[in-house]
């Protein structure tokens, strides 16, 4: 907390960050780095307090520590004294149980104090990184004990799962609503704090050659994978009762479904965008409980190789019921019933122990009306706009080329563009800073999660029901044949992502020709 960043004119607006959970995981993994990390860019005045609480008993200096340790875990770079001690002055701890109204009083107690020692604005921000049962007391509880009542502005964050289903989730949602307006509530979805999940909208709308190409008169399918090589690993007690569906395609997967099909917002307005991609999923076509087998496929990994390792299967995993019909893979066919996106295939899928981490979206364009070049085997490949979101960010479009010296033989080449990940922010660190500015466009608001539960609502009720077969697939495997033929019924593939050697595709399509990238 240096006199330069006090002149800084970026710095966020002072306020006291209330951190429910602190001593838990995500805290320690993501949010401390990502405080740290705003703290140390200067961009935290000297108003910007950080309390933690939780049950846990902590002095002020134990919790610092506690802490310290977390940043040399899970900070890349190394930690400086002086970053670390400006940092450290900005902590506090107090003990606290949600069910317990008269510990935020405690709470609020010393809040008081700290803003009466430095000018914090009368903001407060809360953060609820706890299991997602406490959410609606912890929010009642703010209010009742007057935590929640401040001089200034507050905000609520809060942590995925918003619910477990639409019933669930709208009922969380009035009990929050007791206490915070929906332009108070945060909800984080933390792909739309990734950099090049932000960036689809600017690859869309700041360039003029895609505006007339992005529609299903040049558009042949849309794919988006997001690929985990992990399994459930300390996560069963969730991921039972979650499965893929719920953990990753009601939130992550339908959010880059809608940055990718949404209209151009008139302006660039929190709620014109989020007007826009609500409106997605309102063509969103849903599917009967029995059409459900028809465009979803759900897979459960087996025991396999990964990296030459073998790893347990999915049964065999701490915590998982023996007979768990939980699927650790989804793959669907998605429609959005509107004039620009009739009849295009939106493809998603994602799993856990698949072969590579990666998270992409891949744009194929319709072939030509006539091929009048071909490919050494006598094929055209498509144009493909492919979007780099995870592990590496950046984009390639792929395009057709005579070979050198050939007389008319085609080869694909990659026009690529990508960016070092070392510069981008991580995405806490990006929405923390949202947060903290008022912005909520990267948030999801209400009706996105709600429809978005509507959606996937019969789905799962056909997976609970088993109207939908559960397919195995070795770890390390892309997920059951299955979902290779769900896009193969449309005369398609899944198109390989980074760091995925399949010699089929690339063969025929990037091959040799991946050296004659053209980078721009
Ligand atoms: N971990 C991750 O990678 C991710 C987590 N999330 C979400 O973040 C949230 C937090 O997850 P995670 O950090 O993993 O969870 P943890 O179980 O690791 O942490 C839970 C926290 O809640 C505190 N807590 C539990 N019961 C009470 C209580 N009655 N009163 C006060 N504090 C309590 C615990 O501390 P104590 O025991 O000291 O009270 C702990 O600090 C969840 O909603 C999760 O879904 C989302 C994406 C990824
Ligand atoms: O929200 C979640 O996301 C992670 C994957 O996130 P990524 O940023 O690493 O792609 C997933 O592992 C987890 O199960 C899920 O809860």
């Amino acid at each position: 907390m240096g006199v330069e960043n006090q002149t800084n004119p970026r710095q966020l607006p002072p306020h006291v960050f209330v951190l429910f959970g602190a001593t838990g995981d995500l805290a320690h993994r993501k949010l401390y780095p990502a405080l740290f990390q705003l703290h140390r860019k200067g961009l935290l005045p000297d108003g910007v307090s950080i309390l933690g609480t939780a049950r846990t008993e902590f002095t002020h200096d134990a919790f610092r520590d506690e802490v310290h340790k977390a940043l040399q875990s899970f900070v890349k770079e190394d930690i400086s004294d002086n970053d670390w001690k400006g940092f450290a002055q900005r902590i506090y701890y107090i003990q606290g149980n949600v069910d317990n109204v008269e510990d935020f009083k405690k709470i609020n107690q010393f809040v008081r104090e700290l803003e009466q020692k430095r000018d914090h604005g009368g903001n407060r921000l809360f953060y609820l990184s706890m299991a997602p049962r406490f959410f609606a007391e912890t929010a009642l509880n703010l209010k009742a004990s007057g935590l929640s009542d401040t001089k200034g502005w507050r905000r609520l964050i809060i942590e995925k799962p918003f619910g477990h289903d639409y019933e669930s989730a709208a009922e969380l949602n009035d009990q929050l609503g007791t206490a915070f307006e929906e332009d108070e509530i945060y909800r984080i979805d933390h792909y739309l704090g990734k950099e090049m999940v932000q960036n689809i909208e600017v690859i869309r709308f700041a360039n003029s050659m895609f505006q007339p190409l992005w529609d299903n008169r040049s558009i042949q399918s849309i794919q988006i994978t997001s690929s985990e090589t992990v399994g459930v690993e300390e996560r069963a007690s969730y991921y039972e009762k979650s499965g893929a569906l719920r953990d990753m395609v009601q939130n992550h997967m339908l959010q880059m479904v809608m940055m990718t099909a949404m209209e151009p917002p008139s302006r660039l307005h929190t709620e014109a965008i989020r007007d826009e991609k609500v409106k997605v999923l309102r063509s969103l076509r849903r599917y009967d409980v029995d059409e459900v087998k028809n465009h979803v496929i759900r897979g459960q990994y087996t025991a396999g190789q990964m990296n030459g390792k073998s790893v347990p299967g999915y049964l065999e995993e701490p915590g998982v019921a023996e007979n768990s019909t939980t699927e650790t893979f989804v793959a669907a066919r998605l429609f959005i019933d509107n004039f620009r996106w009739a009849g295009v295939p939106f493809y998603i899928r994602t799993g856990k122990r698949m072969p590579v981490k990666s998270t992409e979206i891949v744009v194929q364009f319709r072939d030509m009306p006539k091929h009048l070049y071909f490919n050494q085997n006598g094929q055209l490949g498509p144009n493909l706009l492919v979007i780099r979101i995870n592990p590496v960010e950046g984009m390639y479009m792929q395009m057709n080329v005579k070979r050198p010296g050939t007389e008319n033989v085609v080869v694909p080449i990659a026009m690529e563009f990508s960016q070092s990940t070392d510069k981008s922010p991580e995405a806490y660190e990006r929405l923390l800073h949202d947060a903290m500015i008022g912005d909520s466009t990267f948030f999801t608001r209400w009706d996105e999660v709600s429809l978005a539960w509507k959606f996937v609502d019969p789905i799962a009720q056909a997976f609970s029901e088993d109207k939908a077969p559960l397919h195995h697939y070795a770890s390390g495997e892309w997920g059951p044949q299955a979902s290779a033929d769900l896009v193969r019924e449309q005369g398609g593939i899944w198109w390989p992502v980074y760091g995925e050697s399949t010699p089929s595709v690339e063969t025929v399509l990037r091959g040799q020709e991946a050296s004659t990238e053209v980078k721009f």
